[in-house]
């Protein structure tokens, strides 16, 4: 019988297979950043070990890091401690580190696949549940503990049970203005936040092969937010152009022969997937969650909905907790919502092509008058990228502010966050309550939506934009 792209993966780097044990599969990429990785040393240091493979493993700063006023010392001390943690362990074990400052710096996930060190057909792990993101080049790619970051640091390998697989079939076409963001926000909500577990999910079908490389990675970013542990889709052409030329992709005949192996990493005809899920694109249409997890999501003409209508007794009672954390009535049009603030960055929407979604809709136009809007690069790279094509200058003249490349808003752990009851809509990909900040309300969003939603101050698509005055000349 034949094997899923999955199946592929995972036997191409088993070292050791025993019955009754998990596998002990070699692991090809570890990226590392300041908030999990400082057991993991002290485990090596108290143990007396190295780093096994140098050459594999690489390091940046990204949560604890701010986006503005990057040259002066770090005021939270907090934050402080874990990067000038992981900067003296880098040093001592010789780890490759990208510094807040370093122009390769940035959130991990964005760092990998643009330096070309995520590939296809390779293992990548990190510390952190959103290593899904790299999965869109083919490969097999999980956040993993600070017991298993050190484990690798140790050996290269990590014990693992062979997970199942499910296949999530996109048909058809995405509609105009329907982005990645919106057709994974469909999945999850079509799933729920515990729909994937303990499978890797395999994206594919016409609308998902039509899709960029950076598409592609917002869609895999968010495969956690359904409980899986991974998410992934068959390397193709778009994947082979996005990766030739980079820094660190194969080149010259490593490059053919690797573009060779590469072709063979599909889901051969008659493999079977344990589960599929099937989603016609055309039914589609902008998306945003009105709740307290990536889940709780509806189309944006929709209204917030009322927990009586759940038959599940434990759902109505999420929507009902939902909606009183959130400030939120059963039946008010999610477009009647007006936001504080609109963040457009993170792993799942801080790279150039939503960056630059963002700045089409914002050209020419204001900011509504109350709402803050932060556009933060998801690394550095990114940023002189987008100041090379003069978007911060179209984000700054609309009045939004633009900073330095990290998490930020994504998460509470640097000074970018929302004050109690404050509301936002975010590229991020994570709503729980207290997010973004002690009490802080998040409704997540594509680029596009951020975009139109700061122009308007409430929730709104780039549709409703017709009707907002563009100044003259642009
Ligand atoms: C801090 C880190 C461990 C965490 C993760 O694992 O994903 C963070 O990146 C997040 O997005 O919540
Ligand atoms: S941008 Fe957000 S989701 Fe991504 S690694 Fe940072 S905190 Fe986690």
């Amino acid at each position: 019988m034949g094997r899923t792209l999955a199946e592929k993966v995972w036997d191409d780097h088993v070292v050791r297979r025993a019955e009754g044990e998990p596998d002990l599969l070699f692991i090809d990429l570890h990226l590392l950043h300041e908030v999990t990785s400082p057991q993991a040393f002290d485990g090596l240091r108290k143990s007396g070990r190295q780093v096994r493979r140098l050459d594999l493993t690489i390091a940046t700063e990204d949560h604890n890091t701010p986006t503005l006023d990057i040259d002066k010392p770090i005021a939270d001390p907090v934050s402080r401690v874990q990067l000038e943690t992981l900067r003296k362990n880098a040093a001592e074990f010789g780890v490759r580190l990208h510094p807040l400052g370093d122009v390769e710096q940035g959130v991990v996930h964005v760092v990998g696949p643009q330096l070309g060190l995520t590939q296809p057909g390779m293992t990548v792990v990190c510390g952190d549940s959103h290593t899904s993101t790299h999965g869109a080049f083919g490969g097999l790619a999980f956040g993993i503990g600070t017991s298993q970051v050190e484990h690798v640091l140790a050996t290269q390998t990590l014990p693992l049970v062979r997970p199942k697989t499910m296949a999530i079939t996109v048909n058809g076409e995405l509609p105009e203005g329907v982005t990645a963001k919106d057709l994974i926000l469909a999945i999850i909500a079509k799933i729920g936040t515990g729909g994937g577990q303990g499978y890797v999910l395999e994206y594919r079908g016409s609308a998902i092969e039509k899709l960029s490389m950076e598409a592609r990675m917002t869609i895999c970013n968010m495969s956690i937010e359904a409980g899986a542990r991974a998410g992934m889709i068959a390397p193709d052409q778009t994947t082979f152009d996005y990766l030739e030329g980079r820094v660190h992709a194969p080149k010259g005949e490593d490059w053919d022969a690797a573009v060779a192996y590469w072709k063979t990493l599909k889901t051969d005809e008659d493999a079977e997937f344990d589960a599929e899920v099937v989603i016609e694109a055309a039914e589609l249409s902008p998306f945003v969650t009105w709740g307290t997890n990536p889940g709780q999501g509806a189309p944006l003409s929709a209204d917030v909905p009322d927990p009586a209508s759940y038959e599940d007794a434990s759902e109505r009672l999420a929507a009902e907790k939902a909606l009183e954390y959130m400030g939120l009535e059963a039946g008010q049009p999610l477009r009647s919502i007006k936001v504080d603030t609109v963040f457009v960055g993170s792993c799942t929407n801080g790279r150039i092509e939503d960056l630059r979604a963002a700045a089409e809709l914002i050209k020419g136009r204001k900011v509504a008058d109350g709402v803050r809007m932060l556009v933060v690069p998801g690394s550095a790279r990114v940023g002189l990228q987008a100041v090379s094509e003069g978007l911060d200058v179209v984000f700054k003249d609309a009045g939004a502010e633009w900073r330095h490349a990290g998490c930020s808003m994504c998460l509470g752990m640097n000074p970018d966050q929302l004050a109690p009851g404050e509301r936002s809509a975010s590229t991020s990909n994570r709503n729980f309550e207290g997010r973004q900040g002690k009490g802080g309300r998040t409704h997540l969003v594509s680029p596009q939506v951020a975009a139109a939603t700061a122009v308007l101050g409430h929730l709104a698509s780039p549709a409703d934009l017709s009707d907002a005055p563009v100044a003259a000349g642009v």
